[in-house]
Formats: structure tokens, C-alpha cells, sequence
């Protein structure tokens, strides 16, 4: 062993008190070391009684005398591996390996080392073994190679290059099922294109929110491009009502009255189909002193404040896992965020979001929480819906 690593791994000891090492090591590799009481004792021991001995006694005689500090940094016993499976080119400098392992357990603040250099499973299998020997753990992630003072787990997402780009796999069977009602709805449209133009027509002679309302109640077999046109429209009024309602909110009260009945329809415009429900939803409108604190209470969120970002992976991904801490608005922000986006980007009609709860008492009151923060009763943009298995 160098003698520069043999006095840092003494001076590490003697900082420290002890060196790191794993419970299962500490059981299984501690031999009795004599009256050394010490961890720090036993490497300067080591350091020097090995090398009045090294040249007399077998490594593995030798060994039997180690303390466990001693054993995890001793030559000898990696010589010993290192003769039987000689270094590739690539761990050829394994003293590096000791040393910079060596300069991770000294210092208190660093947790791991991670070697992005392409290694094979024989490098980190020496790699692995010296580090253990060191009381670390050690794990080859695809070819990186982590040498940790804590256990490591199977997979770690942060070094699995393929992640971003992995792609959801659709079943060759879905894809076709997909194609075929793609190619049904498409020889539909043009069969009927005559048809649905002149239904069109009338339904654009009427009242707009009768529009909306035969939308709801629309015969399921009306055909599709009708519905197409009805929920264009109603998203256009939707991004309409948003940018009035968010200029509204922005300016003093004054301004705001003769902005109501736009907010109210921008409620309405979901499903009520008549402005005069505006008056059941005084109390919760963002104006009124209740809904300027539901806005604040919203806006103070940690998740409020990574709004962009999530809207952003949402749009680029198919499939987006986010975590965060309990009570920072995944539940009841981010499908507003998602429904505002879609809305701001006359999509507002066409958006379906659909939220699970594991218990029914949550779903409620999770509805009830995101249509009073909307300024709506339970039933118009936000319902419930329960499903039992
Ligand atoms: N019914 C409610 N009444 C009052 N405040 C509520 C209600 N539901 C949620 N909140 C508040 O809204 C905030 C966001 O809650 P939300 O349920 O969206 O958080 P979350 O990140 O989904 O939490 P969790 O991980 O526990 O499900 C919380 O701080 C909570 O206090």
C-alpha cells in the first residue's frame, strides 16, 4: 500500500473516530484485533507491523492477524485478486480507485462516487470488490459505476440514460383498433358531409346557448364533425371568458363590477347555459373577499410555482410521474392548470380530466374543494363520478 494512502487512511480514521462501515460488514468481517480498541489504532498497527511481516507470511496467514480496518485496506488481499484476475486496461489504475474512495470516506459532506467512464463487468467487479473491502457499497448501473457510503438500490432513474427518451409502447392491437375508428370516423365525415353541413347551419341559426345545451343533450348519434364545430365553438367562448376574467381580476374593484356577468358566464359557459346562476355563485367569486382568498391561497402553493414547468413536461410527454410533498397542490392545482391551459389554448371543450381517489369520502370532497375554488357548485366543469369495483 502507498504509504501517502496508509497515513491519509490513518489520519481518516483518527479525524472520524471511526470509518464508515456498513452493519452487515460489521458482522461478518470484524476479527478479534487484540487489545487495539481503536479503528485509528488498528491502521497504524496494520501499517507497520505489515511490513515487518510482509515478506515472511502467505497473505492468507497474514490475514487471519487484520484488524477489520486493516483488512479492508490492505494490498495484499486485492494483489491476491489482482493476480488471479488481472486488471483490464481500463481499472489499471485502481490505486486511483483506492485513493479517491479513500478521499470520499474522509469527507463527511459527499455520499458517492459515480464513474461515468464505459466499464465492463469484470473492471467493476474489482472495482466492487475494493470498495467493499472498504466498507462502501457498490452497484453498476448499465455502465456507470456507483461506489456508495449507504446501500444502493437496483435502478437509479438519475443514470439511466434511455429514461428521457423512452417511449410508452402502444399494442399492435390497439394501434389497428385505433386506425380502424380513425378510418371509420373519417369515411363518416365524408359520407354525411352534406348533412352535417346542413345540421351545422341550423344549429348556428340558434341561440348560442342552446348550442351548448343541445351539445349536452346531443343524440349520440349526431354525427361526429357536428360535434366537432359545437365544442370549437364553445372552447373560443371559453378562451374569451379566461382572458376576461384574468383581466378582470387585475384591476380594483370598481372595474371588476362590470365584469361579472362575463366571469359568471365563464362559469356558466361549462354547462349552466344561463347567466342568471350567476347570482348562486356570488359567495365564491374571485372578486368577493372569499374568492380573493381561495386565489392568494391557490397562488402561495408549491405547486403554483412550478406551474410552467409541470405544463410544459405535460405537453412534451406522454406519460409525466410528479411527486411532491403532501399538501402542495397535485390534487386539487395541477387539473386546473392543465384545464387553463387547454382552455387558454382553445382547446377549453375538447379537455377531459379525470382524477382518482382511492376512497369515495375523498373523491367528494377533493370535487368539492376544486369547484369552490372555481367559484362553481359540484356538478358544472367539476363532477363525481363513482366507481365501485
Ligand atoms: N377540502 C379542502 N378544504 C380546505 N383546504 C383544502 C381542501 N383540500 C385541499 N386543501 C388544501 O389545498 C392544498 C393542496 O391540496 P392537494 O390535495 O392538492 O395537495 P396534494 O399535493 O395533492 O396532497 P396529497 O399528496 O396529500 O394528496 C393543501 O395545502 C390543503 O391544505
Amino acid at each position: 500500500m502507498h504509504s501517502r494512502l496508509k497515513a491519509l487512511l490513518a489520519r481518516a480514521a483518527i479525524k472520524s473516530a471511526s470509518l464508515y462501515s456498513p452493519s452487515h460488514l460489521r458482522n461478518s468481517r470484524v476479527v478479534p484485533i487484540g487489545d487495539y480498541t481503536t479503528v485509528a489504532n488498528v491502521v497504524e498497527n496494520n501499517v507497520c507491523s505489515k511490513h515487518q511481516s510482509l515478506s515472511r507470511q502467505p497473505v492468507l496467514s497474514r490475514r487471519r492477524f487484520c484488524g477489520y480496518a486493516a483488512e479492508q485496506f490492505s494490498d495484499d488481499e486485492y494483489e491476491c485478486d489482482y493476480e488471479n484476475h488481472p486488471p483490464s486496461s481500463s481499472v489499471a489504475n485502481i490505486d486511483e480507485w483506492k485513493w479517491k474512495i479513500s478521499m470520499l470516506l474522509q469527507n463527511d459532506t459527499d455520499q458517492e462516487i459515480i464513474s461515468r467512464d464505459k466499464r465492463d463487468k469484470r473492471d467493476f467487479e474489482q472495482i466492487s470488490n475494493l470498495a467493499k473491502r472498504m466498507g462502501l457499497y457498490c452497484q453498476l448501473y448499465g455502465k456507470v459505476i456507483v461506489a456508495s457510503k449507504v446501500p444502493l438500490p437496483n435502478y437509479r432513474p438519475d443514470l439511466d440514460d434511455k429514461r428521457p427518451q423512452r417511449e410508452v409502447v402502444i399494442p399492435l392491437s390497439l394501434q389497428r383498433r385505433v386506425e380502424s375508428l380513425l378510418q371509420e370516423h373519417l369515411d363518416r365525415t365524408s359520407l354525411n358531409s352534406k348533412k352535417a353541413c346542413q345540421i351545422s347551419n341550423e344549429i348556428e341559426s340558434t341561440n348560442p346557448v342552446e348550442n351548448v345545451d343541445s351539445a349536452e343533450h346531443a343524440d349520440p348519434f349526431l354525427d361526429a364533425s357536428v360535434m366537432e364545430k359545437v365544442l370549437q365553438r364553445r372552447s373560443l367562448r371559453l378562451r374569451n371568458m379566461q382572458r376576461t376574467w384574468q383581466a378582470c381580476i387585475s384591476f380594483e374593484c370598481d372595474e371588476l363590477y362590470y365584469c361579472e356577468p362575463t366571469y359568471c358566464s365563464f362559469f356558466d359557459s361549462h354547462q349552466l347555459g344561463d347567466v342568471g346562476h350567476a347570482d348562486s355563485l356570488v359567495a365564491s367569486k374571485p372578486e368577493s373577499p372569499e374568492g380573493r382568498r381561495m386565489l392568494d391561497f391557490r397562488k402561495s402553493l408549491p405547486a403554483f410555482k412550478e406551474k410552467e414547468r409541470l405544463l410544459q413536461a405535460i405537453a412534451r410527454n406522454q406519460v409525466v410521474v410528479i411527486s411532491g410533498e403532501t399538501g402542495c397542490g397535485k390534487t386539487t392545482q395541477l387539473p386546473q392548470y392543465i384545464l387553463e391551459a387547454n382552455i387558454e389554448s382553445g382547446r377549453g371543450a375538447f379537455c377531459n380530466i379525470i382524477c382518482t381517489q382511492p376512497r369515495r369520502i375523498s373523491a367528494m370532497t377533493v370535487a368539492e374543494r376544486v369547484s369552490a375554488e372555481r367559484g362553481e357548485p359540484l356538478g358544472e366543469s367539476v363532477g363525481l363520478l363513482s366507481v365501485s369495483s
